[in-house]
């Protein structure tokens, strides 16, 4: 039979494979010490109740070049100082041996390991809370370590408790030295409820914790979300989800955040920073809080820089994501102001939210802010009216806006448009989506005297444009209108001279895209591309040109008045649109300075 052989692990190797993949900095050695310190203070207070100790932390530059982690915890006899620090990879080692079980003491048994990252060799004093003799555990980089009791006056000097101390190497003392001492142990051990003080060069001790804003009262809750958003938050909510110990606050940010800009995320485990920018915790629609957190029921990874995503986390997200929906859903009785205020900043997540969430829709909705043609407008003030009428593009919307009577929604925005299905889809109002075309043959003709007058001056100028696919001429009374001519294009035709922009500055590859979606465009019978040039029979010119006898002066006049036309409503101008405007203003001048021009234009070409 063969006989099953032990694993080789090198100490080395295992503390280089830490340093490089686990822990993004070495730093991270000093709140694995603070925390096995903190724990240890915990395990004592759980034995001794009322019990509160204290972690002093004596940075190299002031220790004579070693730095030492003290507390006043449960400590470790020998046998436990054998037994538990040069374990790696075993869990609940406190079980195995039997000792005072705690939550806190203990995982992956490598957090002392990291000591290794800056130092060849860790010591660790320590003077166990039950009766025994003190001990003294010195591990070495090269695997090796040993243990010793300690005896008479030396053993009188231990106190109950342990000591690490560590000595760097040469090249990592400043990562034993006061200022980043003082930084990183502010970092990580900045809540935690053992008091961790760092001793000074001159004796005096500076204590790093303090009390977590985030946990505190409302003063402090807002102080605190000040500090951490960099303004005033809009509101601090209270989190509370009993099943995994997670309390702390969501904050409402004060302004919109840029697209994908990371929000502060402040994740604490008993006290402990596990990161500024935690994922899992907040619901991915919920971009408008920052949030702090601590909690006793999540679980870090190795590195203690994540959560572990499982069913913890996600009950406390979806726990989140409740209370914030709640919040929002209150305000609309509790603060309207502020609510309005609220979906100003943040329209964008709130209308993700009435999406995502078709019961808080019904509250949201009426709340948020759309832009129309009256200026910036609460949709809850739109579906008052009984109708919306939206366009849904914002090409659309420029062409539709003059013509529309009522109000028009603007919805070319992102999720506008959605959000105008979701309100049909509700039953809130009535929906239309407005279609220029339509809108245009909805234009009042020419009173019934000039009916024939303006059709034959629609047939003549739909004439003059015949090299215009799709083009048509259309004679109407526009409402209000300040131009001879209005150019309104549909949907499909607005979209293909998107494609031929795009085809002008692309690449072949991206021509060939953009065939293949004209192609399907035009299988799926999407009606033929219309555009229409609407002349506004209430303008004088337009009536002078009906007058108008030499086919070829209309055919100018036409073209110059469809490129004004284009101008006017932002339409892309093409090659020969320029052309055509260059050479008609060019003999505008001629006539103007007394030369032959404009199809040599004579009084009798008017009848
Ligand atoms: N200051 C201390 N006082 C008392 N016991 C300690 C102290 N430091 C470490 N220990 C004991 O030694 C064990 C090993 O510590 P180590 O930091 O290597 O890993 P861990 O804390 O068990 O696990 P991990 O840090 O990977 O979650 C701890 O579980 C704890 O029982």
């Amino acid at each position: 039979m063969t006989t099953p052989e032990r694993f080789q692990v090198d100490l080395g190797g295992v503390v280089d494979l830490l340093g490089r993949s686990l822990y993004s900095s070495p730093r991270v050695y000093l709140r694995e010490l603070i925390q096995n310190a903190a724990d240890a203070v915990g395990a004592r207070a759980e034995r001794e109740p009322g019990f509160s100790g204290t972690v002093r932390i004596v940075p190299a530059d002031v220790g004579d070049r070693v730095l030492s982690v003290t507390d006043d915890g449960i400590g470790l006899t020998a046998r436990e100082a054998r037994e538990l620090l040069a374990t790696v990879g075993r869990t609940s080692k406190r079980d195995l041996l039997d000792l005072p079980r705690s939550d806190r003491l203990g995982r992956f048994g490598v957090g002392l390991l990291s000591a290794f990252m800056i130092a060849d060799e860790v010591e660790v004093r320590s003077r166990s809370l039950v009766d025994a003799a003190p001990c003294v555990w010195v591990g070495r980089s090269d695997g090796t370590f040993t243990v010793r009791e300690l005896e008479g006056p030396e053993a009188d000097q231990v106190p109950v408790g342990s000591t690490v101390l560590v000595r760097p190497r040469g090249d990592d003392r400043t990562l034993a030295e006061t200022p980043v001492v003082l930084t990183a142990a502010g970092r990580f051990a900045e809540h935690l409820p053992v008091p961790v003080r760092v001793v000074l060069s001159d004796g005096s001790e500076e204590q790093v914790t303090v009390r977590a804003g985030f946990l505190g009262d409302v003063e402090e809750r807002l102080a605190y979300g000040h500090e951490l958003v960099g303004q005033a938050p809009l509101a601090a909510i209270p989190i509370d989800v009993p099943e995994t110990g997670t309390r702390g606050t969501a904050y409402v940010l004060p302004f919109t955040p840029a697209p994908g800009a990371t929000v502060a995320v402040k994740a604490h485990l008993g006290g402990m920073l596990v990161g500024t920018h935690v994922d899992g915790l907040l619901p991915d629609w919920a971009f408008f809080t920052a949030l702090a957190v601590d909690s006793t029921g999540l679980t870090p990874t190795a590195a203690r820089e994540a959560l572990v995503d499982d069913d913890a986390l996600v009950l406390t997200r979806e726990a989140i994501g409740h209370t914030l929906r709640g919040w929002v859903e209150g305000l609309a009785v509790s603060d309207p102001m502020l609510l309005r205020v609220f979906a100003a900043v943040h329209g964008l997540a709130l209308r993700r939210l009435a999406l995502a969430d078709p019961e808080l829709a019904h509250v949201v909705i009426p709340h948020l802010v759309v832009p129309t043609t009256a200026g910036d407008v609460r949709l809850g003030d739109l579906i008052a009216e009984g109708t919306v009428r939206y366009a849904a593009t914002v090409d659309e919307f420029r062409q539709a806006g003059p013509l529309a009577r009522g109000v028009l929604v603007n919805a070319g925005h992102t999720y506008d448009e959605a959000m105008m299905r979701l309100l049909a889809s509700l039953g809130l109002a009535r929906v239309e989506r407005v279609d220029v075309i339509e809108l245009v043959d909805a234009l009042r003709p020419a009173p019934p005297e000039d009916a024939e007058a303006a059709a034959t001056l629609a047939r003549r100028a739909t004439a003059a444009l015949d090299d215009r696919e799709g083009v048509s001429v259309d004679v109407r009374l526009v409402p209000e209108g300040t131009l001879p001519a209005i150019f309104v294009q549909d949907a499909s035709m607005l979209r293909a001279a998107d494609r031929r922009r795009a085809r002008d500055d692309g690449d072949a590859l991206w021509a060939r895209v953009l065939d293949a979606v004209e192609d399907a465009e035009r299988r799926d019978g999407a009606g033929s591309p219309q555009a229409r040039l609407v002349l506004d029979w209430s303008n004088p010119t337009v009536k002078a040109l009906a007058r108008l006898q030499d086919e070829s002066v209309l055919t100018r006049a036409v073209g110059l008045l469809l490129v004004t036309a284009l101008l006017a409503g932002h339409h892309p101008v093409e090659g020969r649109d320029r052309a055509q405007l260059t050479d008609a203003l060019g003999e505008l001048v001629a006539l103007s300075v007394g030369l032959a021009g404009f199809g040599e234009m004579r009084p009798e070409d008017f009848a």
